[in-house]
C-alpha cells in the first residue's frame, strides 16, 4: 500500500501568510513526509524500524498525531508575539503529551523544539506582514528570539556534566537554533528546492536532503551512539553517497539501501538529521520552492 498522502491534503505554497491553523498542519505533515520516506539510514519508516528496537511506524503515527494542536497553538504564540518563556512552556507541555503518546519513547523530541520554533517565526512573520519565505522565517525567528535563544545556548552550554555535544565540542541543537539553523536554511532547504527544481521525484529529493544534513549536522543521536567516531563515520558515508551523484546517479537508491543497512549494523540512527528533514519539508509547504 502507497504511504503517500492524497494530493488534496498536501497544501503547495501559501499565496497570502499562511494562518496558524495552516502552519501547525503543515508541520504535522511534514513529520508525516519523513516518516515515509525509504530508505533513512537507521531510522524509523513504514519499511523497518531500523535501529530501533523500542519504537516503530505506529510509536511516530500516535506520536505525530498528539502533537498536531501543539503546532497550531506555538504559531498562535508567535502570532502573539509572546515571549520566549511561553514558547518553552508550550514546548515542555508537548514534549509531555508525547512521552504519554508514545509511553515513555523520545520519538519526537527535537522535532518539538526545531519545528516548534519554525512555526513560532512564521506565525510572528504573519503577524508582521511578510511574506512566507525560508529568508522571512529566519529573521522573524532572529528578531523575536534570538537574544532568548542565545542566552539560553550559552546557558545549557557551560552546565556540568557531559552530554555528548559538550564533550566533543559540538553544536548541539540549542546551538543550531541560537545560530538560526544555519544547516536548515544553508543546506537542506537550498538542498530540497534545488532538487525539486531539477525535477528529482519528492522521495529522490528527499533523500539527498538527508544525506546532505547528515554530511554536516553534529547530530548528537549519532555521537550518542557511537561516539565521535561514529559521528564522524556517518558524516563521511553521507558524503560518499552524494558524490557518487545521490539518489538520482545510477544505483543511487541501492546505494542509500546499502548505507541503512551499515547504520543499522552499528545501531546508528540520525535523529537530528531526520528533524532537519522534516522542517525543510515544512518549509517547502509553507514556502513552495519558487525562487
Ligand atoms: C532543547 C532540547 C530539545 C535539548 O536540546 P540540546 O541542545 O540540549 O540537545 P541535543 O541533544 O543537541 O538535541 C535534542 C534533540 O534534537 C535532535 N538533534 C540532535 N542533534 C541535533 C542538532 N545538531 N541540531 C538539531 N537537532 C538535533 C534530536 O532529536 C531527534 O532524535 C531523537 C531520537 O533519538 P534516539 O537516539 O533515537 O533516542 P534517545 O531516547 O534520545 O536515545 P537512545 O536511548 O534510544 O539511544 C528524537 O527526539 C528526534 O526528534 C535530539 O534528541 C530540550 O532540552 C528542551 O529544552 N526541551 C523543552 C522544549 C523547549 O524548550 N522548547 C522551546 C520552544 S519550542
Ligand atoms: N524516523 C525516525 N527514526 C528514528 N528517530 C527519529 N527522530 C526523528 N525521526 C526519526
Amino acid at each position: 500500500m502507497s504511504t503517500a498522502l492524497p494530493l488534496a491534503l498536501i497544501p503547495t505554497a501559501f499565496s497570502s501568510p499562511p494562518s496558524s491553523h495552516a502552519i501547525g498542519c503543515a508541520a504535522t505533515l511534514a513529520l508525516y513526509d519523513e516518516l515515509a520516506l525509504a530508505p533513512k539510514p537507521g531510522l524509523v519508516s513504514f519499511v523497518d524500524n531500523g535501529s530501533h528496537d523500542d519504537m516503530d511506524a505506529h510509536t511516530f503515527m500516535r506520536s505525530l498525531i498528539a502533537l498536531r494542536h501543539y503546532f497550531v497553538q506555538i504559531a498562535e504564540l508567535g502570532e502573539a508575539h509572546a515571549p520566549f518563556k511561553a514558547l518553552e512552556a508550550c514546548g515542555i507541555a508537548a514534549e509531555a503529551r508525547m512521552s504519554e503518546a508514545t509511553g515513555g519513547v523520545n520519538t519526537h523530541r527535537g522535532a518539538v523544539f526545531t519545528l516548534g520554533l519554525l512555526c513560532a517565526a512564521a506565525g510572528a512573520a504573519r503577524r508582521d506582514g511578510e511574506p512566507a519565505r525560508p529568508a522571512t522565517l529566519r529573521t522573524a525567528l532572529r528578531r523575536h528570539w534570538g537574544d532568548a535563544l542565545q542566552a539560553r545556548s550559552h546557558r545549557i552550554s557551560t552546565l556540568p556534566g557531559g552530554i555528548a555535544a559538550r564533550r566533543h565540542g559540538l553544536r548541539s541543537a540549542s546551538q543550531e537554533a541560537a545560530l538560526g539553523f544555519p544547516v536548515l536554511f544553508d543546506t537542506a532547504v537550498p538542498t530540497l528546492f534545488r532538487s525539486v527544481r531539477r525535477g528529482l521525484s519528492p522521495e529522490q529529493a528527499r533523500v539527498d536532503t538527508l544525506f546532505a544534513v547528515m554530511a554536516v549536522l553534529d547530530d548528537s543521536n549519532l555521537a550518542h551512539r557511537g561516539g565521535i567516531q561514529g559521528l564522524r563515520n556517518a558524516q563521511q558515508a553521507a558524503r560518499d553517497f552524494l558524490a557518487k551523484g545521490g539518489a538520482a546517479g545510477q544505483g543511487g537508491m541501492e546505494a542509500a539501501h546499502a548505507v541503512h543497512r551499515d547504520f543499522v549494523a552499528l545501531r546508528l540512527s540520525p535523529g537530528g538529521a531526520a528533524d532537519t528533514l522534516a522542517a525543510a519539508c515544512w518549509m517547502q509547504r509553507i514556502c513552495g520552492v519558487a525562487e
